[in-house]
């Protein structure tokens, strides 16, 4: 697929760059360039990996210029630069504006300058019905890359998108949290047992960018089907994995967070395609002439439901259990739990 390519991942030492690095590093790849602001991740991911396939590049999506200097020669890029913790862009909401908003449309035009021939913007369910700054961004993201694609020649660039819900133990997200404080032998904390989330292992969420870099038209987003579980089960799944007893903490949820979260909303249920396990949500190619396009009107949209993680299939205690041993990361930990308890 990327043979002799090369692929530019911007924000690329996190979860989802290591996990594109891993996949394709062992193929005809020619070049994967980590694009990102912090040194040191680089340095350490540079290390890891000792390979020459491998270039990195420090630079701020808010800085074009800097993305310049990464993007001569580029193919592909994979788009996952983000300020994505929701407490945190509650507080410097104008700081998601900066990284999510405009640092996207930067490396939009950077890339149509370069002539890249695909670019693959990564969002959230978190922009569907957006209530906090992080989702409000990425919704923005969504729109300005939506838009960006109908105005490029697409035989020149294709701009699409991908949408996913909670990446199973990724970087500072709750899995790894609740682990630590099981490890600590403290009380786990819990926002809201009833609360739930969407849950996708990594690798999946490669797989989404992979079949959207397969299948997509411009402007569509592509959106993967996915289980969702409460967070009262996540902790207990944990705990019964580990065998403790740690008590429960209920925090009450926390700034901008939702009680569930949505996928597809009940416009784009209307309007997406169905590919086995994804949805794709079409770019809207009308001009602004709406009055061409009149009909009768669309009251078969109150038909359609949205896509949310209360209405998708929810996971048993059980099935929340074998999903967690599926990731290689709780695999490792249950080993080195065990070889500490003995
Ligand atoms: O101490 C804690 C922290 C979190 N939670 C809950 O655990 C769930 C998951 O939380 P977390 O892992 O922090 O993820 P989210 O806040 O849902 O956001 C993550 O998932 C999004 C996709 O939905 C990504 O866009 C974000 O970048 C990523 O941080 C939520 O229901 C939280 O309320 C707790 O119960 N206790």
């Amino acid at each position: 697929m990327f043979e002799n390519k090369t692929l530019l991942i911007t924000g690329g030492t996190g979860s989802f760059g290591n996990a594109v690095a891993k996949r394709f590093l062992d193929t005809e790849i020619k070049e994967i360039r980590i694009f990102s602001r912090d040194e040191k991740k680089q340095d350490d991911m540079r290390k890891e990996y000792n390979n020459s396939k491998l270039k990195f590049y420090l630079g701020d999506v808010r800085d074009a210029a800097s993305i310049q200097n990464a993007m001569y020669g580029v193919d592909y890029v994979f788009h996952a630069a983000a300020l994505k913790q929701v407490p945190s862009c509650e507080f410097f909401p104008i700081e998601a504006v900066k990284t999510n908003i405009l640092g996207t449309d930067n490396v939009l035009s950077v890339a149509i300058e370069n002539k890249v021939k695909k670019v693959i913007c990564l969002s959230t369910d978190k922009a569907a019905y957006p209530i906090n700054a992080m989702g409000i961004s990425k919704a923005m993201m969504e729109k300005v890359f939506v838009a960006k694609s109908r105005v490029v020649d697409t035989e020149k660039t294709l701009i699409c998108g991908t949408r996913y819900g909670n990446v199973m133990a990724s970087r500072g997200s709750v899995i790894p949290l609740f682990l630590e404080q099981i490890k600590s032998n403290k009380p786990l904390t819990i926002t809201n047992p009833e609360m739930t989330r969407f849950l996708m292992s990594l690798e999946e969420a490669v797989e989404l960018v992979i079949f959207a870099f397969k299948n997509a038209k411009a402007g569509d987003i592509m959106v993967q089907k996915s289980p969702a579980s409460t967070v009262g089960d996540l902790a207990l799944a944990l705990k019964e994995l580990f065998n403790v007893e740690n008590e429960i903490q209920i925090i009450g949820t926390r700034h901008g967070e939702k009680m569930f979260e949505t996928l597809l909303t009940k416009e784009e249920a209307f309007v997406a395609e169905e590919y086995n396990n994804y949805f794709c949500v079409p770019s809207d190619t009308r001009d602004l002439y709406y009055e061409k396009y009149f009909s009768e009107g669309n009251a078969e949209i109150e038909k359609v439901a949205e896509y949310n993680s209360n209405n998708t299939k929810r996971l048993t205690l059980y099935e929340v259990k074998q999903k967690l041993l599926q990731l290689d990361y709780i695999q490792e930990e249950l080993a080195l739990w065990e070889k500490r308890k003995y």
